[in-house]
């Protein structure tokens, strides 16, 4: 299968409408910190990829990435050069040596503030590539809440397909779990018909358990994805809150029937960590979570380095950075 017939399996998923609030399942949500801890450091150790496949999971990773700029200096210029690489994410000659060259591959989505969303829809116009914006107050999540669903249907209406919400981490802090699922069912209708992608904001939930319980409201509130971090907290995505929020998923998907994505976002820069993702998605959700319906990886810098991986898997040589050019 192609990575273009990836893409197209997108539109076929039926997205999660929700459920009301179940506050006894919410109670019920305990994490064991150091269980978490210790499974997940088994999980890089236990299953590595062989090299003969590296590069093909490597691909895999970029299919699945949302490419993303959330600078405050991003420009239209910096924005459309983005683009030109999410519409292609590695250099011609690599994949020709790699044997790739008929996969299609491009990102699965490009991330960015509202003031660019027209800008690059305009530059992947026709590549089948959404645009994803991040709003709702982003990354704090404290501006007044009629503006936060304002700026949901302004991105929404600009050609904004992907909406990455922020939550007010004040409603997971003090336990309100009702604030929390009627925020983030309105968030959701405010989406119509964009996918929502609800940011938990994890370095700032205090424990596991949060992490657990808030990733449960988002998902009963509607949530198509729940997302790691806005990149902006002090930690970002890690494996240990990436086991407690795809176990919830999959707790959701047993008592729902529904299947919600997952996006780790923050501070995921090497190859070698999205290939510690896509093996975390794997063991505890399978396969259809490696597909970018289900799974992306929300990174800034992390191509470059899987573009200088692609090479030597290409070529048996690094190049120097400077040759898989980022904006
Ligand atoms: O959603 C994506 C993140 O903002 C990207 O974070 P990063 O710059 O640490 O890769």
């Amino acid at each position: 299968m192609s990575l273009q017939d990836l893409h197209g399996l997108l539109s076929n998923l039926q997205r999660n409408p929700g459920i009301p609030l179940d506050l006894d399942w919410v109670d019920s949500i305990r994490v064991n910190r150091s269980a978490a801890e210790r499974r997940a450091a088994t999980l890089p150790a236990r299953r590595t990829v062989k090299k003969k496949y590296q590069a093909a999971w490597l691909l895999r990773a970029i299919a699945c990435m949302d490419l993303t700029t959330l600078g405050g200096d991003d420009t239209p210029g910096t924005v459309r050069r983005l683009c030109a690489k999410a519409r292609r994410p590695v250099r011609q000659e690599v994949l020709a040596a790699l044997g790739a060259e008929q996969l299609g591959v491009r990102v699965g989505a490009v991330c960015v503030y509202h003031q660019m969303v027209p800008t690059a829809v305009e530059a992947l116009q026709g590549s089948g590539i959404p645009v994803a914006a991040v709003a709702a107050g982003f990354p704090h999540g404290l501006s007044p809440f009629a503006q936060r669903l304002d700026e949901i249907r302004s991105s929404v209406a600009a050609g904004a397909t992907e909406i990455d919400i922020v939550i007010t981490r004040a409603h997971v802090l003090t336990g309100d779990w009702r604030a929390l699922y009627d925020e983030i069912a309105a968030f959701r209708e405010a989406c119509g018909e964009a996918h929502l992608k609800t940011i938990l904001a994890t370095g700032e939930l205090g424990t596991l358990t949060n992490v657990g319980k808030a990733s449960a409201v988002a998902m009963m509130a509607g949530a198509d994805f729940i997302k790691t971090s806005t990149g902006k907290e002090t930690e970002n995505a890690t494996l240990p809150v990436g086991l407690v929020m795809a176990r919830q998923i999959r707790e959701y998907l047993d008592r729902t029937g529904y299947k919600v994505g997952y996006k780790p976002a923050g501070g995921i820069r090497t190859a070698k960590q999205s290939l510690d993702w896509l093996i975390l998605m794997k063991e505890e959700l399978g396969n259809e979570w490696l597909l970018p319906d289900l799974f992306r990886l929300g990174a800034s810098s992390l191509l470059t380095d899987i573009e200088r991986q692609l090479e030597h898997h290409a070529t048996g040589r690094y190049a120097a950075t400077h040759h898989q050019p980022m904006p």
